[in-house]
């Protein structure tokens, strides 16, 4: 896989101080295969020294091409485990699940091997979703691999939620959520989302966003700092830096 693209360390536009290097990238393309690279190397560099590793990946429509160059590269994907960011409150067969993304779009070709972690499966309540999600939560994971709405969310973790603040604070890896209130969860209120508490088990974090929008609502999170309003931020939570792949 290539990396052609020409990081920057910060965008000038943007304030220095937050923990995150800005990724910008000239085309898709290079964005597509820069992100797969980056989380590729964090895999790599960890299958080299444990027996098992873990990637976190999140949903929604932006990281699917970057799933399918993912799922070309040349690793020992039999001993990766990957579980969900976050999901939606449906079955892994439905198109819009989480579940689904990563199973179309990253478990084939070399990555078919890999150890996929449903959260929801038929019968399992809520509550045992969210269980079974802690269960395997509280290990280290090599990377994360986050996106965010152009409302500012990340994970399923919306802005102005009834009880965000309880959330930010869980000491859970993973919580319910309800979204009814927030537009930008759209018709799946129910959902399953990772907190900061569970954030902090990675140890790289990807932001992986498109479009002059995107851009623009970063701009402001940074610029405002106030994780309620923009939840994107538990991305700079703790030691770990954020590091941000973004093209037009
Ligand atoms: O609902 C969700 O949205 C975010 C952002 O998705 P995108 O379609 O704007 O890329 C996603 O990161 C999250 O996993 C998903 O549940």
């Amino acid at each position: 896989m290539l990396d052609d693209s020409a990081p920057v360390p910060h965008d000038p536009a943007l304030p220095q101080a937050a923990p995150y290097r800005w990724h910008e990238h000239r085309s898709v393309d290079t964005w597509v295969w820069a992100s797969a690279v980056a989380i590729a190397a964090e895999l790599r560099r960890d299958l080299a020294r444990r027996s098992r590793v873990r990637l976190l990946l999140s949903g929604g429509t932006t990281p699917a091409p970057v799933y399918r160059a993912l799922s070309r590269a040349p690793l020992d994907w039999a001993r990766v485990d990957i579980a969900l960011v976050d999901e939606r409150w449906l079955l892994p067969d439905d198109r819009d699940s989480n579940a689904w993304l990563v199973r179309q779009h990253l478990l084939r070709h070399n990555a078919a091997p890999a150890r996929f972690e449903a959260l929801t499966a038929p019968g399992r309540s809520l509550e045992e979703a969210v269980a079974f999600a802690n269960a395997h939560a509280r290990q280290s994971a090599s990377a994360a691999v986050l996106g965010m709405g152009e409302d500012g969310h990340t994970a399923s973790l919306f802005p102005g939620l009834p009880g965000l603040d309880r959330v930010l604070a869980s000491k859970q890896p993973y919580v319910a959520i309800d979204a009814t209130t927030a537009a930008g969860a759209r018709q799946w209120s129910k959902r399953i989302s990772l907190t900061p508490a569970g954030l902090a088990y990675a140890q790289s974090r990807f932001l992986l966003i498109q479009g002059k929008a995107k851009r623009e609502v970063f701009r402001q999170a940074i610029a405002s700092g106030e994780v309620q309003r923009w939840p994107v931020l538990i991305g700079m939570e703790g030691d770990v830096a954020l590091d941000v792949h973004w093209c037009e």
